[in-house]
């Protein structure tokens, strides 16, 4: 197929063309001819609206970079400053109460609160494995972290450690003695378990026997009543299954035959087209729509190597079991699928106009991503995804109300273009920018009739902290600006902002990535805090991680929460415009400032390396102390705008990062020694295109609009691509 020009002399991409006529429109019926002139008439309409905003965006900016330098060295006067963000329109009114509307909600956003799992879309193994994490084993994700410490003896070697496996399975049963506990003795004593009409029955050695202290808490079961091969108990809305087998790897061994216990762990899963994928051309576009084309029909399938083995990978069906009134008992067996689309900022080859524009690629895939959504509505049995007629899209790095009721308006018009009623399409406003942050009741008012929820991303939500106030002065430390109250009060002010807008049961109130994936003792002891703020999902990076955060919401429960935190007060609208710069009294040693810098440039070069040379959108890199971090685009923003700061305001020197650099290099290329195809940086860093782009993050960091890193990575892979 040849560049194929749409009636309004709009070049589509040949890739995208065929795969949209050849792969998608046939599953619909749509006449391609009217398709396209739909589309092209939506990206007449829309881009001009779009680049306004984007216009608006850089305006702003300069505005508030000028308000800084002219008071250079001046504390901040706060009521100025408010009074200066108002004249601008940065801070807008807010207007009388109200309460979202948003209808046809599954209960997965509306009613249950779990963990919500983030997957790069692109990459079609781990996609699987996303929406197949609604079920995942505790035994699995006890034995394979930290959670049970891997202390001399207790390694969780592939052969299965008998001392690590005991300490295991105390644990499991624990967690069940501490959330279905029986009315009398522990289920770590339990020699068989039995239904007995609607009561599961524990019996003990001694022949006594006792109930669950909730009885309600049994729901269902599987296999004979007398002799079950499951049970499934529900708490706070949420499943777990006691599955049994008398010849099964741990029932065998185990005194009730329990073989494992399955929870219900990721109850929402984003598929993500943004920051964590790097698909900068028209080909890398299509992998992605293709896999999310793949989840939406239930075909997906993925084949690979692991432990020597081919497997496939596929969704997982519905699971059933017997009620207590032995009627089907029908669970969902994949999490629920939200896809996240590209924010306003971003361009790509898939479409040009006729002037030779690249079009805005979040318009595209509001298209593409909901026309193929639109097939999983048409389906009413076998894999289906929701069952209340709604595509849910995050939008990401929306600045302010406009840019939202732009969303809202494109999503308009997608619907009316394919035919779906209105409000098909959720919106979920990522809280990540920080005008949207200070204007956030205004924001969720444009889309009332759509949100589905709002959610602190606070990677992004740092990043954009620093590049906004960037000539404000230099910033803290990451770690120190962590701590400092415009934080808490921004995770505050979502949650409160979020109930009074009437959020629960219609919409979630999120919470933000836990990004160290290996640290799953860590998250235990922290993010429980998230349901404890009364949110009621939190994202979380990685299926295991999903299975332990979902303990969680077993502990806490949100919904009860919200109703505690609705009596407080709204969290402080001063903290939230007070900037995290260095204050007088502080000096930061050079050991700090070192330190701070090596660890820095070590996370933005081993996620840049991987992205610019391999096209790998989000990474596992080891951090100064070895703790792996989950990098992505948006702590890469954090990272190469705290450089920037510390260069701009003098902490530390284009030498001493140049230095640091070299350094780093040698330390990223030993970590990436043996990985097939790996270009190292050193010592010809001139001639790495990677270390190159991790130059320009840095040191073009604060020409870069609101500090995004898109605009340089993209550029850098482009390059890549082409000489390879
Ligand atoms: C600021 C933001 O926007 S946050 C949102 C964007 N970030 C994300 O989406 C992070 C998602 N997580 C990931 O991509 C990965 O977990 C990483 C890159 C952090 C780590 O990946 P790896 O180093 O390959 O992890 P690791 O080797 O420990 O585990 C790989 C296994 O876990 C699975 N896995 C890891 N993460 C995920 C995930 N998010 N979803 C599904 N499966 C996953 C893989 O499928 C693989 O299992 P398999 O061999 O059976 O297929
Ligand atoms: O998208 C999430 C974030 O933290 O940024
Ligand atoms: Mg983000």
């Amino acid at each position: 197929m040849n560049m194929p020009l749409s009636k309004k002399n709009n070049v589509i991409h040949p890739e995208f063309g065929s795969f949209i006529n050849e792969e998608v429109l046939p599953l619909h019926d749509i006449d391609p001819t009217k398709f396209w002139h739909d589309l092209d008439q939506l990206i007449e309409d829309l881009s001009p609206i779009n680049r306004q905003l984007l216009v608006t965006r850089d305006r702003m900016q300069q505005q508030i970079d000028q308000w800084h330098l002219a008071r250079q060295g001046q504390p901040l006067d706060m009521q100025a400053y408010e009074g200066f963000l108002r004249e601008i329109g940065y801070l807008v009114d807010e207007g009388e109460d109200f309460s979202i509307t948003t209808s046809n909600v599954d209960a997965e956003i509306a009613t249950l609160a779990g963990p919500q799992l983030v997957v790069p879309v692109k990459n079609a193994r781990f996609a699987l494995n996303a929406a197949n994490a609604r079920w995942g084993s505790l035994y699995d994700a006890f034995y394979g972290t930290d959670v049970v410490p891997k202390s001399a003896g207790l390694e969780a070697h592939q052969n299965y450690n008998a001392a690590r496996g005991e300490l295991v399975i105390a644990k499991a049963k624990a967690f069940l003695d501490e959330v279905f506990p029986l009315e009398t003795g522990s289920h770590q004593n339990v020699s068989s378990y039995v239904m007995y009409y609607h009561h599961l029955l524990a019996f003990f050695d001694d022949g006594s026997q006792s109930g669950l202290q909730q009885p309600c808490q049994l729901v269902a079961v599987n296999g004979q009543r007398s002799d079950p091969e499951s049970v499934l108990l529900k708490n706070n809305g949420l499943h777990v299954e006691i599955q049994f087998d008398r010849n099964g790897q741990n029932g065998a061994k185990d005194k009730a035959h329990i073989n494992d216990i399955l929870i219900e762990s990721a109850l929402s899963t984003i598929m993500d087209c943004e920051d964590s994928v790097a698909a900068v051309d028209a080909e890398d576009k299509v992998e992605v729509y293709r896999n999310w084309l793949g989840l939406m029909q239930g075909t997906l399938e993925a084949r690979f190597v692991k432990g020597g083995q081919v497997q496939t990978r596929r969704m997982a069906p519905d699971r059933f079991f017997t009620d207590l009134d032995n009627k089907e008992y029908r669970l969902h067996g994949r999490s629920l699928l939200l896809v996240r689309n590209v924010g306003h900022l971003m361009e790509c080859d898939l479409m040009q106009d006729a002037q030779g524009n690249f079009v805005p690629e979040g318009i595209v895939d509001a298209v593409v991503t909901v026309l193929i959504g639109a097939l999983d509505l048409q389906r009413t049995s076998g894999i289906r995804n929701s069952r209340t007629g709604s595509i849910y899209v995050v939008k990401p790095k929306m600045h302010g109300p406009e840019e939202v009721a732009f969303a809202c308006q494109l999503f308009g018009r997608v619907e009316q273009m394919l035919g779906l009623p209105e409000n098909t399409v959720k919106v979920g406003i990522m809280d990540e920018e920080r005008r949207t942050t200070l204007n956030l009741k205004e924001c969720i008012r444009q889309a009332k009739s759509r949100v589905f929820f709002i959610n602190t991303g606070f990677l992004d939500r740092t990043g954009d902290e620093i590049h906004t106030s960037m000539h404000a002065g230099p910033f803290l430390p990451k770690d120190q600006i962590k701590a400092q109250p415009w934080i808490q009060a921004y995770e505050n002010r979502n949650v409160d902002i979020g109930l009074q807008c009437g959020l629960p049961g219609k919409a979630q109130i999120g919470k933000g990535m836990w990004a160290m994936p290996d640290e799953m003792a860590a998250m235990m002891e922290a993010k429980v805090a998230h349901p404890k703020a009364g949110a009621n999902t939190a994202w979380v990076p990685s299926p295991t991680a999903a299975t332990l955060h979902a303990l969680h919401y077993h502990q806490v429960n949100v919904f009860e929460v919200q109703e505690r935190i609705k009596r407080r007060s709204t969290a402080s609208f001063t903290d939230l415009l007070t900037i995290p710069t260095i204050p007088n009294s502080l000096t930061l040693s050079s050991k700090v400032i070192e330190r701070e810098i090596e660890n820095n440039v070590q996370g933005l070069l081993g996620y840049v390396v991987r992205w610019v040379e391999a096209g790998v959108g989000c990474s596992k890199v080891p951090d100064i102390n070895n703790v792996g971090l989950m990098e992505d685009r948006a702590t890469l923003r954090i990272s190469s705008q705290h450089l920037a700061n510390w260069l701009l305001h003098g902490i530390c020197t284009k030498a001493q990062i140049d230095e640091v650099m070299q350094r780093m290099a040698m330390v990223v290329d030993e970590q990436n020694k043996g990985t097939e195809g790996y270009c190292p940086m050193m010592p010809n860093v001139e001639s790495s295109l990677a270390f190159r782009a991790a130059q320009d993050l840095i040191f073009k960091g604060v020409i870069q609009p609101n500090g995004y890193t898109e605009p340089l990575l993209h550029a850098y892979r482009l390059r890549v691509k082409e000489v390879s």
